[in-house]
């Protein structure tokens, strides 16, 4: 398994370019079923969970072409006719967003037959708002021996779904399926994260009739079918989150570029809080760590607009520099400090009580051996690791390519003495 190595304590001066997000492209790509037309992302992000998705959509009919275009990276996505509705376990096991090819497949072909999925394990995940969501606009559903099996032969219904608790996944598998049903569908209590936007303005493009995402009510006007559409994908606010704080971290000074700033401004503003200097445009963000130890500043994780879940690693990893304690509360997974241990062997001081980690910052990191456990663990330790002194090496990087496009080659271009170590080189005494 691929290893990354950090040679840590050099500051990164330069541009790192954003990404199209991962978790807006795959559920994009998930959408392209509801069509038999082409669909066209830019800004498609190249990482191992759209291939992976890739690989299952072509299994499902799907013919997939990508370039790179005018517009940059591009992936064509076009299925004249779904030539099975059987998501395998081994296809849907690694990646969660791989389940929701479930309501796009019932919504056009009336059955479908999908894996439960896998993903991070970052807490247990079930998937029941989004079968009971499928069931309220009229799916019949069983599950045998892991796999769902959903059946609307006379197609999906519009109905009032109101969700108990937010869940991003479940709106938008909802909201995919509630495009092809009859009538109109309401929810109520809908995730309100910029990716559900991006998806809903990209099957509006695709001829849905769909209102209000990006706030907790959705209306969705049921048509009889969708047609292709050319989409660009949103930029990656994680990435970008993560990148931000590698910048404040190493220290020196990093510009961000083809962002959208105010989708990571509280984590820009928990960062300015924290003392580092940060500037923006339209579309840059600018940061320098400022002078001095940084303060510590407390975090608590919450659906959108709150600080989200998938930056709380990487800002645990920021305070762990901070001259003093700071708290950080996860409440959305129940299992998503697993970074904990791994920063603890940079010499870190940290210690969790159930959904609270008290964080007492360090003078300094001491480069370690440590081990990837999920995607956004993998990065909280790389960027630690820019900011330790000697060496770290993060073993299992796969969890990284799930999500960071090109993580060394952004980082090597500001400075940063990173590289990947394939599975059969020898460790290294020191990197050049
Ligand atoms: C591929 C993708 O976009 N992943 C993101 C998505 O995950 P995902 O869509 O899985 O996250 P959800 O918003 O659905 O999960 C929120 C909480 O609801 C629970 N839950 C969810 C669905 C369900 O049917 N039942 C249930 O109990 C989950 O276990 C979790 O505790 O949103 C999360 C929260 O912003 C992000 O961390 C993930 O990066
Ligand atoms: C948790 C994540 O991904 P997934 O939901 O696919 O596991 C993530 O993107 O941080």
């Amino acid at each position: 398994m691929d290893r990354i190595a950090i040679e840590g304590g050099t500051p990164l001066f330069g541009d790192i370019p954003i990404s199209g997000a991962k978790n807006s492209a795959i559920k994009l790509m998930a959408a392209s079923l509801l069509t038999s037309e082409p669909l066209r992302l830019t800004n498609m992000p190249r990482l191992a969970d759209t291939r992976l998705l890739g690989r299952l959509l072509t299994r499902l009919g799907t013919q997939i072409t990508e370039s790179d275009g005018p517009d940059g990276q591009e992936t064509i996505l076009h299925t004249p006719e779904i030539t099975s509705a059987f998501a395998p376990y081994d296809l849907v096991r690694q990646m969660r967003a791989s389940f929701n090819v479930l309501g796009p497949l019932l919504a056009r072909t009336g059955h479908a037959k999908v894996s439960l999925p896998g993903g991070c394990t970052i807490g247990a995940r079930p998937v029941d708002l989004h079968l009971k969501a499928l069931e309220a606009l009229g799916a019949h559903i069983d599950m045998h021996e892991g796999y769902v099996f959903a059946q609307a032969p006379r197609g999906l219904k519009g109905a009032e779904i109101e969700f108990p608790f937010v869940s991003v996944g479940a709106t938008e598998h909802a909201l995919m399926a509630a495009t092809l049903a009859q009538g109109t569908t309401v929810f109520k209590n809908a995730a309100c994260e910029p990716e559900i936007e991006d998806l809903a303005l990209c099957l509006n493009a695709m001829g849905a009739k769909v209102s209000g995402a990006g706030t907790p009510t959705i209306v969705v006007e049921g048509v009889a079918s969708l047609h292709g559409a050319d989409w660009s994908v949103i930029c990656d606010r994680i990435e970008a989150g993560t990148y931000a704080v590698a910048g404040a971290m190493a220290g020196g000074e990093v510009r961000l570029t083809k962002v959208r700033p105010e989708l990571i401004q509280i984590l820009l503003d928990k960062m300015v809080e924290a003392g580092c200097e940060i500037s923006t445009t339209a579309d840059t963000v600018t940061i320098k760590r400022g002078a001095g130890r940084l303060k510590p500043v407390d975090v608590t994780t919450g659906v959108y607009p709150g600080f989200a879940t998938d930056l709380q690693a990487q800002f645990m990893a920021l305070m762990t520099m901070a001259d003093g304690e700071s708290v950080i509360r996860e409440t959305i997974f129940e299992n998503r400090f697993m970074h904990v241990p791994e920063l603890g062997r940079l010499g870190t001081d940290i210690t969790v009580h159930g959904p609270e980690a008290r964080v007492r910052g360090v003078e300094e990191l001491r480069g370690a051996q440590v081990m990837a456990t999920d995607l956004r663990a993998s990065a909280c330790l790389v960027i630690a690791g820019l900011a330790a002194r000697g060496e770290t090496v993060v073993n299992r990087v796969y969890h990284l390519d799930r999500g960071f496009e090109n993580l060394e080659g952004k980082l090597s271009a500001c400075g940063a003495k990173i590289k990947r170590l394939k599975s059969d080189d020898p460790m290294p005494e020191e990197l050049e």
